[in-house]
């Protein structure tokens, strides 16, 4: 007997004294941040390689700060992990290379100028409390976070994980929501989302306590000049919205250097031969 062979019904009308009418219902809307995850980023020989850089680095790291969004004031208050700020050409140059299809799958128009970059650490107790980027990038409406992940494995650290919360659009404005995507913190993997989405890292631990099995990133702030033109097909328009939510927490227009003392360098252009592409879909006949 066929599975799809089914008799013709009228749906059944839930009355209104099982649903009445009201004007009581939600007009706010939770919608996810966009993101965009790579896998075996740089490969295994250079993540290795880099992971080792940062463990013989150890003494230059500092604890890692935040800014006041009221007062503008520079503490420790939420976080507990090392920062040292950097550079990296090749780094640099991948990321420019993975940007056109990064831009395409997050729905971001804007163009793409500098970048900040620094390498953190979380050991036991690390973690960074639920905050947006806006201190690091210009235009919050258009920039990118990047956080690529290192360690040793097996892993010697646990939790750690990245929260990504969903935004919530209510009364005008837009603020953190309760619900969260969970970005494990994986070797050799990066991820890219807006900068003004809010976002946390939980608590880690490190049963060790040796620095070489802490979780390491190489996180980088990706900005933009300003807003893009909106354009006919615009469709995505989460962007200005995730800005309007960061925009509470921003004390600073520009940024010669951060409050963790990384200086914006330019972001070199995508190299035509190397540059990522969404690829086309195989037809299935
Ligand atoms: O380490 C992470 O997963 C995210 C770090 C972060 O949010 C930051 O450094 O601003
Ligand atoms: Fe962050």
């Amino acid at each position: 007997m066929s599975g799809y062979a089914m008799e013709s019904a009228t749906p059944a009308e839930i009355g209104i004294q099982a649903l009445p009418p009201s004007d009581q219902w939600s007009t706010a809307p939770v919608v996810p941040a966009p993101v965009c995850r790579f896998e075996n980023f740089l490969g295994a020989e250079r993540a290795g390689i880099l992971l080792s850089y940062a463990i013989s680095r150890e003494a230059d790291f500092n604890a890692g700060t935040v800014l006041d969004p009221l007062s503008g004031q520079v503490s420790h208050k939420g976080r507990s992990s090392l920062v040292l700020p950097v550079t990296s050409s090749v780094f640099s140059a991948h990321l420019a290379d993975c940007l056109p299809l990064v831009q395409e799958v997050l729905g971001h128009r804007a163009a793409l100028t500098q970048t900040l970059t620094v390498l953190t650490s979380h050991g036991e107790g690390g973690h960074y409390g639920i905050h947006t980027d806006a201190s690091r990038v210009r235009d919050v409406g258009t920039a990118l976070s990047a956080v690529y992940y290192l360690h040793r494995e097996p892993r010697g650290f646990g939790g750690g994980q990245l929260r990504l919360y969903d935004t919530l659009l209510a009364d005008g404005g837009a603020r953190p929501a309760e619900s969260y995507r969970t970005i494990e913190p994986e070797h050799d993997t990066i991820v890219f989302f807006p900068a003004g989405a809010f976002h946390e890292v939980v608590p880690s631990t490190c049963p060790s306590g040796h620095f070489a099995d802490h979780r390491f990133t190489l996180t980088t702030w990706i900005s933009g000049a300003g807003p893009a033109a909106a354009g006919p097909d615009d469709t995505f328009r989460i962007w200005p919205w995730l800005a309007h939510a960061a925009e509470r927490t921003r004390p600073l227009a520009d940024v010669e250097h951060d409050h963790d003392g990384a200086s914006p360098i330019a972001l070199p252009a995508a190299d035509p031969a190397t540059r990522l592409t969404l690829p086309a879909p195989r037809r299935t006949s």
